[in-house]
């Protein structure tokens, strides 16, 4: 029937169709206004508002292919960093962090398809705290203050959130999608209310105030992911013929002539053949916070000592890759509940749900649950030095654990140690017990980390070192928020569904008193579990401050016709997941080139 078809084609089917009927074969030595490489988040935003004007011819270069059901389908988030959408980094062996995973080597994921990582991520919207954008303003980006990008983001905004309907935070009308997640759990109604027994108030984490509990938002549109490709390109990729996308196409390195120190192509590969493109105005690395600083090493433009030793010619010398900031977080605690049926186990949806979601578009269903997420509660910790209205730290409530897709996706993701699922989690998936997660994370670490290369290999991977924990400041702030989940845990509406402590050892930390200050720092170390917002790899700042990359308008230092449009120029770890920062960045930089250009 036409609604099936309908159906079938937004889950994927009409982009593996437009593959074959567009396949966009590399023309060697064509020539673009503008080069973008890496259709990720940033990326997508960037070529879609570039290709508006009709006089320029865009290119968009993208290593990875085309989203399918199962990017599409939210609960699924889990299984995808097991896919070929995912670059699969890993850090380097950490010392002080990722003690449960193989070789304390914390997994990296980053996406490799159209979309980036808005397409294998797990669908959060957050923007951040207007304190943020202003500490950017205030280390001399000028045109980044809070008031200057709210209004980029609110661009890229289409917005259905109940009750939000007239909040001047939140637009109806841009291309992508923010809406409530269809399905909710008895754990996330019971959290919420338990939030607000013990202080926080209820509050939209994207409006005036950031500090209380919010049901997530998330970037689906009908239960369905809405990615920077699904949101920004789908629907204008056929109907405009100065906007070319070529996937499966990896780029090795920017064009730059020495002389000038001027950009004027690229050169990528695609089907294992070479190819080279001319730019006659720009090109713009778009391709996230590893390879993008990966690709201006790769040209000859980073730590001059780094570069040496791998044999790239310097071209111009710069701290590429020298900062690196995320968000860390305790993949716990695990609270056991005795209600049934209501932990979101991607492997046992019931079958009427999966037919309704499927068939009839239907999006009240698990299926359209992002990952298990349900809830966020941003909180002070009672150590911090920040203003009173910038949390320091998050719980994300979970209907689910390890246990969610039975050892499977989601523990391989996170190279996780079999011993630490079969002693943590294998008996709550044997009993189907019901139980919900609160994942703590910290927002402004002050461990630095750091990424470099290892040779001149476009294909090898970077060495990252996030030196996660470096500081043991930021373990005693996730310790903070432990303490704060286990307080709200005891509250009325968690002791309602019986909620209690998930009181199995974690594998290392037997040694500790179960639930001592120690035991949760030992904990921390174990079940370090990276929210994957790094940043800062190409760190926007002045010419005149030694940790800059970029300018304020995103052009590499001492280069012409160079930027860098994604989240590596984020100058310090926002309060926030970084998926929307990256659409207003691409929105911004959209102004800022047609400013210079038109
Ligand atoms: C598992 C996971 C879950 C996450 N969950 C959330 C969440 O729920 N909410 C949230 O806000 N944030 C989340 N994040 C973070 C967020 O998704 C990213 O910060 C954001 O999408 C990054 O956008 P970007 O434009 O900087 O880069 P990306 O989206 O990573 O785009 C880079 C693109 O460039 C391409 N590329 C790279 N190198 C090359 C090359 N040499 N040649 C051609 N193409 C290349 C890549 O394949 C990719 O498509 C998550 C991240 C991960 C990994």
């Amino acid at each position: 029937s036409p609604r099936l078809f309908d159906q079938l084609q937004q889950l994927g089917a009409a982009n593996i169709l437009n593959l074959v009927l567009h396949p966009n074969v590399p023309q060697q030595q064509a020539s673009y206004d503008f080069i973008i490489v890496g259709a990720g988040a940033a990326g997508c935003a960037l070529a879609a508002r570039l290709s508006e004007n009709p006089n320029w011819r865009v290119a968009l270069i993208e290593a990875g292919g085309v989203e399918n059901f199962v990017h599409l389908t939210p609960v699924m988030a889990g299984y995808l960093q097991s896919t070929a959408s995912n670059w699969n980094y890993k850090s380097v062996p950490q010392r002080l962090s990722c003690w449960g995973m193989h070789n304390n080597e914390c997994a990296l994921p980053r996406g490799k398809v159209l979309g980036g990582t808005s397409a294998i991520n797990y669908m959060i919207y957050n923007r951040g705290n207007r304190h943020d954008f202003d500490a950017w303003a205030q280390r001399g980006n000028h045109g980044w203050s809070y008031a200057e990008v709210l209004p980029y983001f609110l661009r890229s905004e289409s917005a259905q959130l109940q009750g939000l309907e007239h909040s001047p935070y939140h637009n109806h009308s841009g291309p992508l999608n923010v809406e409530d997640v269809k399905f909710r759990s008895q754990m996330v109604h019971a959290f919420v209310d338990a939030s607000v027994q013990a202080g926080h108030p209820r509050t939209d984490y994207n409006g005036q105030t950031q500090l209380g509990v919010s049901y997530v938002q998330a970037n689906t549109l009908n239960g369905r992911r809405h990615s920077a490709f699904s949101a920004y390109i789908r629907p204008i990729r056929n109907q405009r013929s100065n906007l070319h996308i070529f996937p499966f196409s990896r780029v090795n390195r920017v064009l730059i002539e020495s002389a000038t120190k001027s950009a004027y192509g690229v050169e990528f590969v695609y089907k294992n053949k070479k190819y080279t493109f001319k730019t006659r105005r720009e090109v713009i690395l778009s391709a996230g916070a590893f390879n993008s600083p990966q690709l201006l090493m790769l040209s000859g433009i980073g730590p001059a000592d780094n570069l040496k030793a791998i044999g790239v010619p310097l071209v111009q010398a710069l701290p590429v890759g020298r900062r690196l900031y995320d968000h860390m977080c305790h993949f716990g605690p695990t609270f056991v509940v005795n209600t049934t049926g209501q932990t979101i186990y991607s492997t046992r949806v019931p079958i009427a749900e999966t037919l309704t979601y499927l068939l009839a578009g239907n999006p009240n269903t698990r299926l359209s649950s992002i990952g298990g997420v349900e809830s966020l509660a941003f909180l002070k910790s009672p150590r911090s030095k920040l203003p009173k209205d910038w949390p320091d730290l998050e719980l994300i409530l979970v209907a689910g654990s390890l246990a969610s897709d039975d050892g499977t996706g989601l523990k391989q993701g996170a190279n996780f140690k079999d011993e630490i699922y079969d002693t943590l989690y294998r008996q709550l998936e044997r009993n189907q017990q019901d139980h919900f997660t609160l994942l703590v994370m910290q927002f402004h670490p002050k461990s630095v980390g750091r990424l470099w290369l290892r040779d001149a290999n476009p294909a090898s991977w970077p060495i990252i070192d996030p030196k996660y924990f470096l500081d043991p400041e930021d373990v005693e702030f996730l310790l903070d928020g432990i303490k704060e989940s286990i307080r709200i845990s005891k509250m009325p509406a968690l002791q309602a569904i019986g909620a209690r402590l998930l009181d199995r050892l974690v594998p290392g930390c037997e040694s500790h008193r179960f639930a001592s200050d120690d035991y949760w720092r030992c904990s921390i170390r174990t079940l370090s579990y990276t929210l994957h917002h790094q940043v800062a790899t190409c760190r926007m700042g002045p010419a005149t401050d030694p940790t800059a990359v970029v300018s304020s308008q995103l052009k590499v230092h001492g280069m012409r016709r160079l930027r860098v449009v994604d989240t590596s120029v984020i100058p310090l770890p926002p309060t926030a997941h970084t998926n929307a920062a990256a659409f207003m960045i691409g929105e911004k930089a959209a102004d800022l080139i047609r400013g210079e250009w038109n």
